[in-house]
């Protein structure tokens, strides 16, 4: 997959592209129903023979929009929804810079210089994508500008129990601990990729404690106990992860022994977070750890 950041000002004079079939959104986590809107912007180009391409922003138009005082917690960073765009067959991604100067183009402009500018032949978003100047156009606009341009599918509603899957949505189930409805919203555990930074373990326990940091752009649920997945080197290891009150980004985890051969100081380590758990399971183990 070719990834091509444009930043409004520079302009898109240099591009002169075979003709796309793309799908719009921001895609923060890449769940069912952003899978959803992807999977059928794959399907038109296949039948069109045409190359797909995902047109996305960053950061989040909530941050830029309150000048960074309304702060998004994100699901994950852009290098993560890469890997998943890709897995899911996109050609080419366009990651917009989404700064105020973009944000004041009309929906004729962003239509103009963006949709027919890069020489895409149809447009694949939800049923509430937004865009241009204060989020005025809309889908059912699209559809009438681009007659005669490009063609233009609208993605019903993906569902779960009446509840529309969303990016918020993922962010509330993960402010309330409850993770382990996460994976029924993207068809897999929330994950998160963080570093080592202590470890401590004992000769005498069948686990080995270890000390946390997250990367920055991944959300950690609610304070508390969990039941994770811990993966290093693509291999799985079953454990525990305390995360604390007053920590941001912070998180302790205890994992089986097994684990001894891989876990090392400023190693790279994937948690896939299960379910939330009765804290009485680690408690006594993590006091002695100091997490700052
Ligand atoms: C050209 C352009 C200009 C935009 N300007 C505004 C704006 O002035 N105010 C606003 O709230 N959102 C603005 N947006 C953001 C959209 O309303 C919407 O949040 C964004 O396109 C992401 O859509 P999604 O959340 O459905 O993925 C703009 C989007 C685009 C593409
Ligand atoms: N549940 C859904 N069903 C169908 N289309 C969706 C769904 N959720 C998002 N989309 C579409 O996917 C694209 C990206 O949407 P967006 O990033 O706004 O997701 P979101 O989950 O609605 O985010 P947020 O909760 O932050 O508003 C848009 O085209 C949007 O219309």
């Amino acid at each position: 997959m070719k990834t091509v950041t444009i930043t409004h000002d520079e302009g898109l004079r240099s591009f002169q592209n075979k003709p796309l079939v793309a799908a719009l959104g921001f895609f923060d986590g890449v769940h069912l129903g952003h899978q959803k809107v992807i999977q059928t912007a794959k399907q038109i180009a296949k039948e069109k023979g045409m190359n797909l391409a995902v047109l996305t922003f960053f950061p989040h138009p909530q941050e830029v929009l309150s000048r960074g005082k309304q702060k998004v917690h994100y699901l994950e960073p852009l290098s993560s929804k890469k890997e998943k765009f890709a897995k899911i067959g996109v050609d080419i991604l366009y990651v917009i810079r989404f700064d105020l100067n973009f944000a004041s183009l009309s929906p004729q402009q962003f239509i103009k210089e963006y949709i027919v500018g890069l020489n895409i032949q149809h447009v694949v978003a939800g049923f509430d994508f937004t865009y241009g100047y204060r989020g005025k156009g809309n889908m059912q606009r699209m559809k009438e500008d681009g007659k005669g341009h490009f063609d233009v599918t609208i993605v019903s509603k993906f569902s779960k129990v009446d509840q529309k899957v969303s990016s918020t949505l993922i962010r509330e189930k993960l402010s309330s601990g409850e993770v382990s409805e996460i994976q029924d919203y993207l068809g897999e555990p929330y994950e998160t990729v963080g570093q080592i930074y202590s470890i401590t373990s004992k000769l005498t326990k069948s686990y080995i404690n270890a000390a946390i940091n997250m990367k920055p752009f991944y959300m950690l649920p609610k304070p508390g106990f969990y039941s994770i997945k811990a993966i290093m080197d693509h291999d799985p290891y079953n454990g525990v992860c305390y995360v604390p009150v007053e920590e941001n980004k912070k998180a302790i985890i205890s994992i089986e022994k097994e684990c001894a051969m891989k876990i090392a100081p400023n190693k790279e380590i994937r948690l896939k977070w299960l379910r939330r758990i009765n804290g009485l399971y680690m408690s006594s183990n993590v006091k002695h750890l100091n997490v700052m």
